[in-house]
């Protein structure tokens, strides 16, 4: 999952680059491993800064201060294509047309057809294994064929719409033209989040468009809106232009968004991350013969247990699911959570957690809890087992490492030592979530289901995509061997050797030095 940000205010004279790091750090939660501003100043020059590492790491005072303009689009990424290095930090730049920028959430699942069009038919240089850089290159290579010496609103529909015939899986975008304006646009089945808000400015507005509204509640934007499926939004200085620019989908927004993926305090399409989260406590306490934290409140109320707080978090240690290999995921659940031995000695204790997706977490805590005194440990997720892929912007390509693949419930227990497991009914989640907005026809929920709302996810692909970015594969640490995968037909690629794995990327790249003194 990744954060996506635009900001147009209405003052050019003013730099948007301080508040697009702000905004930013609010959406860490969505992605730890790289983030990056580009701003468009006078002239419409573009200034950039992009790199590994967080926001307070990466986008300091110093180099926040040369980042020149009064619009910019701004990223923080967990990857799920391509690998982790700096090169495929984002927004991504094409200079042809007109200087463009994207900021990309979501997961293309057709990257190999985009690929060989790209090579064979639009002659457009390729650099990352990406699929945002694909992206942004269809938006272009659809800009382009529009064939204007200066672009205008309709053209720029026109070529979203192009875009949204090409592209498949999910992509919630925000793009810059240099020197023209903002960009928002969201898959025809709105898998992932984006909206705007405005702000009023002197003699006009701001306009910002984000992922999540937390972002637009401390900025002081208001009237959220989401983008709808299938629209494209242009801001520019005189105002806003909207459009469906492509035939109606269902839409099936991504049910994990208001399991873990999105703060609290924010409310997607909607509806309320926190509601939905309480919901699905209470929904959950009648299994019983949190992210998590919650639900796990309401859960207690209703069966009339005390709540407590028994495991302690150290905030300063990211999220660990969304890390990128299993050492590391294991590693720093213990550095996180440290167990309040007062609370577990001498108890059965019930412990609640928004998901169990690998099981690192709750098989540490459960010793950790067992460690210090709990005699019966028993957890409950909000979510129901998760056993299939996640195609869509989810890091969760390899059924093999989910703890709930091919196992019963008694078999997840044991897996992770609990004494039982309960997990949340999948109608039950659902109706959690859809309770406060009717209107959206379904959720994407391909994880627990292994159905997928897009189409173009067959058992071959799904090997395909498991044998790329399997932990093994993103490490580099074999056994599976997977080193470099040719891209499927290839054949016309002269050779071109298609997206390889993480471990096993040593693109250097063309990014820039971020950390010039
Ligand atoms: O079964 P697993 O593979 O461990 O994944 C599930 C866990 O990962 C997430 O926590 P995370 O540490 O990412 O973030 P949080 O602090 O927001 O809960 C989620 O909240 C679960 O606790
Ligand atoms: N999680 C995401 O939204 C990732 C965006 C894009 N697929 C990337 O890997 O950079
Ligand atoms: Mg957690």
């Amino acid at each position: 999952m990744c954060g996506i940000l635009g900001l147009l205010l209405h003052d050019p004279t003013i730099d948007a680059a301080v508040e697009i790091c702000e905004g930013l750090s609010l959406l860490q939660h969505r992605g730890q491993d790289a983030c990056g501003i580009v701003t468009c100043g006078p002239k419409g020059r573009l200034y950039q800064c992009k790199a590994n590492g967080m926001v307070r790491d990466v986008l300091d005072d110093k180099a926040v201060g040369r980042l020149i303009g009064g619009m910019g689009v701004g990223h923080v990424r967990y990857p799920t294509a391509g690998g982790s290095n700096h090169a495929e930090a984002q927004p991504f730049y094409v200079n042809s047309p007109y200087g463009i920028v994207l900021a990309h959430n979501g997961n293309l699942i057709n990257s190999t057809t985009l690929l060989q069009y790209m090579d064979a038919t639009a002659h457009r240089h390729i650099n990352t294994s990406s699929d945002s850089e694909l992206l942004l290159n269809t938006f272009a290579d659809n800009l382009q064929q529009t064939g204007k010496f200066r672009i205008n609103e309709e053209d720029i529909f026109t070529a979203v719409g192009g875009l949204m015939k090409q592209c498949k899986g999910a992509y919630a975008c925000v793009a810059m033209l240099a020197g023209f304006g903002i960009i928002a646009f969201r898959d025809p089945n709105g898998i992932r989040p984006v909206g705007m808000a405005s702000r009023r400015a002197s003699t006009g507005k701001d306009w910002l468009f984000a992922s999540e509204s937390n972002v637009a509640d401390a900025g002081g934007f208001s009237d959220w809106e989401d983008v709808k499926p299938g629209e494209a939004i242009i801001i520019t200085r005189s105002g806003v232009s909207r459009r469906i620019v492509t035939e109606p989908a269902t839409f099936a927004p991504d049910i994990f968004e208001y399991v873990y993926f999105a703060r609290p305090d924010s409310v997607l399409d909607g509806v309320s991350v926190y509601r939905s989260r309480m919901a699905m406590g209470d929904a959950l306490a009648e299994e019983v013969p949190d992210t998590s934290r919650v639900a796990a409140l309401n859960l207690a109320q209703k069966l009339e247990l005390p709540y407590r707080e028994g495991f302690i978090k150290n905030r300063y240690i990211g999220r660990t699911f969304i890390m990128p290999g299993q050492q590391m995921r294991k590693k720093s659940v213990r550095k996180k959570l440290n167990a309040m031995a007062l609370e577990f000695a001498d108890k059965n204790v019930l412990l609640v957690d928004d998901s169990i997706v690998r099981g690192t977490t709750s098989k540490e805590i459960i010793q950790m809890a067992k460690d210090v005194g709990a005699k019966k440990v028993i957890v409950a997720s909000c979510a129901p087992p998760i056993r299939y892929s996640n195609v869509y912007g989810i890091d969760m390509p390899s059924p093999s490492e989910l703890v709930a693949h091919g196992r019963t419930t008694e078999e997840i227990a044991k897996a992770i030592g609990a004494d039982l497991v309960i997990f949340q009914k999948l109608p039950d989640l659902i109706a959690s979530v859809r309770q406060f907005n009717p209107t959206i026809e379904t959720f994407d929920c391909s994880v627990f289901t292994g159905e997928y709302v897009t189409g173009g996810v067959d058992e071959g692909y799904l090997a395909y995509i498991e044998s790329l970015r399997n932990d093994h594969a993103k490490n580099g640490t074999v056994p599976t061997g997977v080193k470099a995968v040719k891209v499927k037909d290839a054949n016309d690629l002269n050779g071109f050797s298609g997206p390889v794995a993480n471990g096993a990327d040593d693109t250097v790249g063309l990014h820039n030095s971020w950390n010039i003194s």
